[in-house]
């Protein structure tokens, strides 16, 4: 399997170049030069597959020789050992046609641990056979982060940045960086919001000598191997549901659009998904752009749910790519003009495209506290704000057959929203009943990129 981007300039590699490396060259992310289709039979056969042997047959094609057979069933194994839930992302009914699937019972409760674990693993394993030293800088509106953390703290050949927008993640999120003890952990507090940090981090892959210097690698979704895990769980779900005898839509909570895009894939593969439903906070720009066809920033407003409050949406030009007829030309130009005057126009045959599988809505912040009440009462489900939003774009765009909204954190991460909105303070789950008697370690670092190399390198000695 090779790895193209979707600028079309940088080197094509195969998949452990492509995981190791992070952003393109010339600024693009990764995309498979071709997404393997298993037929109907095949799909069919997957039924009642354990989540770790179901992960083992959707990322296998992927890979190529990179990992041997079971190396690969190995490091799933271990990725999902720590996962509180049995099925791993179980699904519970929330009315006759409408699914809610659990992401959030990973070490860090949100569904950033399905891929971070397994990413973890697969680059321990890289890095073990090369004896490589890398320095992950990663950019997080809270839960990146913290998945990061978990999967990288302690280990002697990385070092984890962590760059998180200062005041902009709740104290919970905030906690679960600042409070590990690990030497190789550094929790950067940013002056700006999430479009900044995943600015910088960007800039910081453009700046080859730096790049090249502390052996940058990176582990948001502008990894692939970050989107590739995440194809795994739609496939779960449909097949729970009766694919591929029946066909499944999903409302995902979308800021980066990392998690759409996976179940995206997951329909090219084959599996039978009607529609892909993009629900946003006020932060709202996906949802206009898929309704007008402009997608132009106009600033970002703190919100209930703010692991969405972006939007700069990387992962949108993974599908524009596509969109676009993988015309890497195209692609550049539209960035250029997001760079430069802040916005683009889809061009109508890329937005006729992509309206065929993606719908889209948007929610208040007083809808998002009006679904969190709603749905406690109609079925005691007490969801986190990302995932009510989903739930009342799911409620909107009833009837396109079966529905299966993520939910994709503990509502225990954001306790005051769901206070507010329902007067139930979830807890914590017992191993992190600490976490706020725990000492915090985080330093304030401006919206600058030399100010940020220079600190990076001084952390490191180089
Ligand atoms: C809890 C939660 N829900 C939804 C999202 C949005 O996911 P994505 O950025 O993949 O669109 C995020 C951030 O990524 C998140 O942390
Ligand atoms: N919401 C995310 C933002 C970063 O997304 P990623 O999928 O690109 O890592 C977060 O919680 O950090």
């Amino acid at each position: 399997m090779r790895y193209i981007s979707t600028r079309g300039q940088a080197p094509i590699l195969g998949f452990g170049e492509a995981m190791m490396t992070g952003l393109a060259r010339d600024g693009g992310l990764y995309v498979p030069e071709r997404v393997p289709a298993f037929t109907r039979e095949e799909i069919a056969a997957m039924a009642g597959l354990s989540y770790e042997e179901l992960a083992f047959k959707v990322i296998s094609p992927f890979i190529g020789d990179f990992f041997a057979e079971d190396e690969l069933k190995g490091l799933i194994a271990k990725a999902y050992a720590g996962f509180g839930h049995a099925a791993r992302a179980p699904l519970k009914q929330l009315g006759t046609d409408h699914f809610l699937m659990e992401l959030f019972h990973g070490p860090t409760l949100a569904f950033k641990d399905f891929a971070m674990q397994l990413i973890g693993q697969l680059m321990q394993a890289a890095l073990a056979r090369t004896g490589e030293r890398i320095t992950i800088v990663g950019a997080t509106s809270g839960d990146t982060g913290s998945a990061a953390i978990e999967a990288f703290r302690g280990l002697a050949n990385v070092d984890v940045f962590i760059l998180f927008p200062h005041g902009r993640v709740s104290e919970v999120q905030r906690r679960q960086m600042t409070t590990p003890v690990e030497s190789n952990v550094h929790a950067l507090a940013l002056e700006g919001d999430f479009d900044d940090c995943q600015s910088r981090l960007k800039d910081m892959f453009n700046d080859f000598d730096f790049r090249d210097g502390v052996r940058l690698a990176g582990v948001n979704s502008i990894n692939w191997a970050r989107v590739l895990a995440q194809v795994v769980y739609y496939f779960h779900a449909g097949l729970a549901l009766g694919a591929p005898g029946r066909k499944v839509s999903f409302t995902v909570p979308t800021g980066n659009f990392g998690d759409i895009f996976a179940g995206y894939i997951a329909r090219k593969m084959g599996l039978p998904i009607e529609r892909l439903v993009i629900a946003t906070n006020q932060n709202d720009i996906l949802d206009r752009a898929m309704k007008t066809g402009e997608y132009r920033m106009t600033g970002v407003d703190p919100s209930y749910s703010p692991s969405m409050d972006i939007q700069i949406s990387s992962n949108f030009e993974r599908a524009l790519f596509d969109a676009l007829g993988r015309d890497g030309a195209a692609v550049q130009a539209l960035m250029d003009s997001l760079k430069q005057s802040g916005g683009f126009t889809i061009p109508a045959e890329a937005l006729k495209m992509l309206r065929e599988t993606f719908l889209s809505g948007r929610a208040s912040e007083e809808e998002t506290l009006a679904t969190i009440r709603s749905e406690l009462a109609a079925s005691g489900e007490l969801l986190c704000p990302h995932s009510a939003v989903a739930v009342k774009v799911a409620h909107e765009n009833a009837g396109q057959g079966m529905m299966v909204t993520l939910a994709t954190a503990h509502p225990a991460k954001f306790p005051d929203a769901v206070e507010k909105a329902s007067g139930l303070r979830p807890a914590l789950p017992p191993r992190m009943a600490d976490l706020f008697g725990r000492e915090e370690r985080v330093t304030r670092v401006p919206n600058d990129l030399g100010a940020l190399t220079s600190l990076i390198r001084e952390r490191l000695g180089k």
